[in-house]
């Protein structure tokens, strides 16, 4: 169980491949937590940016030990939440769909389509039933101040893309040329393995949630680029890693300075169907923070 934890923010940053911490964060304490979903991917890293407390956690372990798959993402947002965090920044690497979409780019997304088969994306069940309304996964109020701040900005050759949809597969291997057209034809305009199954646990635990997608491929459809390759992806993940923690240090200003509404603060409003007072007390506690504010 999560122990009495001494610091909070409002703002979380989740980086994945490449970004594995903020170098601008001062006054910075590592914090262990567990939580009744389990343990983190690692320690979450609590400190300030321009003054204002944030706290970032590497997606994938710090040392990147763990696969799109085995991420424990119902741990990850937990924690998040233990901690006071109600908006949530998403930093991720993704092949880009779209010509227009190019390496170094950064995108904005605003939909999402599912093809992950291997991993739980709701912290309910075992007897509490809940279904939160999720045709816009993303937070639009966070999205639009993520893409004017960077719209705002001097990224040299990155340039800004609002909107798209962002195809969320199993992974590990990259897709199948076929797979690969076929999104395409889905008019979808990046693909990562990661940020929908986050998403879905931020709006259950009621957390804005927004994605900056640093474009680092073409996959494997585009004709001059015949497969990806992860050193291909490195490359150009550090060549954006600068770019991102511009952005979101900006960000965290605006967020800081003039906190948005969100739909996702009360998605769980009409979105839980089981009588919580026939609910066992284990089952209650368990989902812990996640339903404390809806138990009368
Ligand atoms: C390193 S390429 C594949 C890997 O990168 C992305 O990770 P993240 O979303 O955490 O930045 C992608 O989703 C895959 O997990
Ligand atoms: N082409 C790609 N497919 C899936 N995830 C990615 N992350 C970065 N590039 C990717």
């Amino acid at each position: 169980m999560s122990e009495a934890i001494a610091v909070s923010a409002k703002i979380g940053i989740i980086g994945g491949s490449g970004l594995y911490k903020m170098s601008a964060l001062t006054d910075v304490q590592e914090i262990q937590i567990d939580t009744p979903f389990g343990s983190p991917s690692d320690a979450l890293i609590y400190g300030k940016l321009s003054g204002t407390p944030v706290v970032f956690l590497a997606r994938h372990g710090r040392s990147h030990h763990l696969l799109p798959t085995e991420v424990p993402y119902r741990a990850n947002i937990y924690a998040m939440k233990s901690l006071g965090v109600e908006y949530i920044i998403s930093a991720s690497a993704v092949g880009s769909l779209q010509a227009e979409a190019k390496p170094v780019d950064m995108v904005i997304p605003d939909q999402f389509i599912d093809r992950t088969r291997l991993r739980t994306s709701t912290f309910f069940g075992n007897g509490v039933v809940a279904h939160i309304a999720f045709a816009d996964p993303i937070c639009h109020a966070l999205a639009d101040i993520l893409a004017t701040t960077a719209e705002s900005l001097d990224l040299g050759e990155t340039q800004i893309h609002r909107g798209g949809t962002y195809v969320c597969m199993e992974g590990p291997a990259f897709s199948t040329k076929a797979e690969s057209f076929l999104y395409r034809s889905w008019g979808a305009k990046v693909i990562g393995m990661t940020n929908l199954t986050e998403a879905k646990l931020a709006r259950e635990a009621e957390i804005a949630y927004a994605t900056l997608a640093l474009v680092t491929d073409y996959d494997c459809w585009h004709e001059d680029h015949d497969s990806v390759t992860v050193s291909m992806i490195i490359e150009n993940l550090h060549k954006n890693a600068t770019n991102a923690q511009t952005v979101i240090q900006a960000v965290v200003e605006k967020l800081a300075a003039n906190p948005p509404k969100s739909e996702a603060h009360t998605a769980l409003q009409y979105a839980i169907l089981t009588d919580l007072s026939k609910v066992p007390s284990e089952v209650i506690a368990r989902l812990g923070i996640i339903i404390s504010k809806y138990l009368k």
